[in-house]
């Protein structure tokens, strides 16, 4: 069976957010989610936060940290949600109470109750490609996410920000621009070999 998931990219700062958990797999997943989206309307609750979480999170002022247990009114007016505890048990009783609600939910180290994976992400500039293996391999989409860093060349930006003006300034109906914009962009990034 092939990758049947849907990936979309999301406005983080337009949605609201919750990790539960403080420790290193929240860590990875807020920074996951900080490093794509500062401005991300992102809340963290646990009774204890490890350090290094504290520490990362001084970066981002606008993120609340909330020092206690989870509780079902936190679920209250979110789109998301992320379990990243040690309890097994209250993921469970979180991903019941979200999917009751029609609330999204990852669930980091339980591929069955996630809705949602978190991919492993490419940026440069404005392009940002997202990679899944399917939950198979996040070692394989790391290795991958490397490569793609490698070989996608640098001034990528500069390509995206003369196209986003030859695409304001080309005249002629939708199909005379789509004709244009395919012939500008033919040789832009990768030229097959022969
Ligand atoms: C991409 C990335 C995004 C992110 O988290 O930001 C991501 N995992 C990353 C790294 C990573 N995670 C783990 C390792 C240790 C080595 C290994 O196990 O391979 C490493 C590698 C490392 O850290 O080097 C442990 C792990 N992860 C999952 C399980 C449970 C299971 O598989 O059953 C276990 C075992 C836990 C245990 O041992 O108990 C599950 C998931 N991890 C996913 C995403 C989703 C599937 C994505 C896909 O479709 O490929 C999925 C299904 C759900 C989710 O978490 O959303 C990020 C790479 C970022 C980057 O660097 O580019
Ligand atoms: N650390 C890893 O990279 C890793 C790798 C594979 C699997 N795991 C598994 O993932 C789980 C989490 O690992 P970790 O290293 O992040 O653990 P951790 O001890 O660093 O963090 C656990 C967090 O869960 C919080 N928590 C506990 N009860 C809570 C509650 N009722 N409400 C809100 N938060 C609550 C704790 O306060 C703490 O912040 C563990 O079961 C671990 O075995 C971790």
């Amino acid at each position: 069976m092939p990758n049947t998931m849907f990936p979309i990219f999301l406005k983080m700062d337009q949605i609201q957010t919750l990790v539960v958990g403080g420790g290193n797999v929240a860590l990875e997943k807020a920074s996951a989610i900080l490093r794509n989206s500062p401005s991300a309307n992102l809340t963290l609750v646990a009774p204890f936060f490890r350090p290094d979480t504290i520490e990362y999170l001084q970066d981002f002022p606008h993120v609340r940290i909330l020092t206690r247990g989870f509780h079902p009114s936190d679920l209250e007016g979110l789109d998301l949600i992320i379990c990243a505890t040690d309890s097994p048990a209250l993921h469970a009783e979180i991903k019941a109470l979200a999917a009751a609600q029609h609330l999204l939910c990852n669930v980091a180290d339980t591929p069955p109750l996630c809705d949602f994976y978190l991919g492993s992400i490419v940026q440069k500039g404005d392009l940002k490609i997202a990679i899944s293996t399917n939950g198979k391999s996040p070692t394989l989409a790391k290795r991958i996410r490397a490569f793609l860093e490698d070989v996608i060349p640098e001034d990528v930006q500069t390509s995206l920000e003369q196209l986003e003006e030859a695409r304001k300034s080309l005249k002629g109906d939708f199909q005379e621009k789509i004709t244009q914009l395919n012939e500008l962009t033919k040789n832009l990034i990768f030229k097959k070999k022969d």
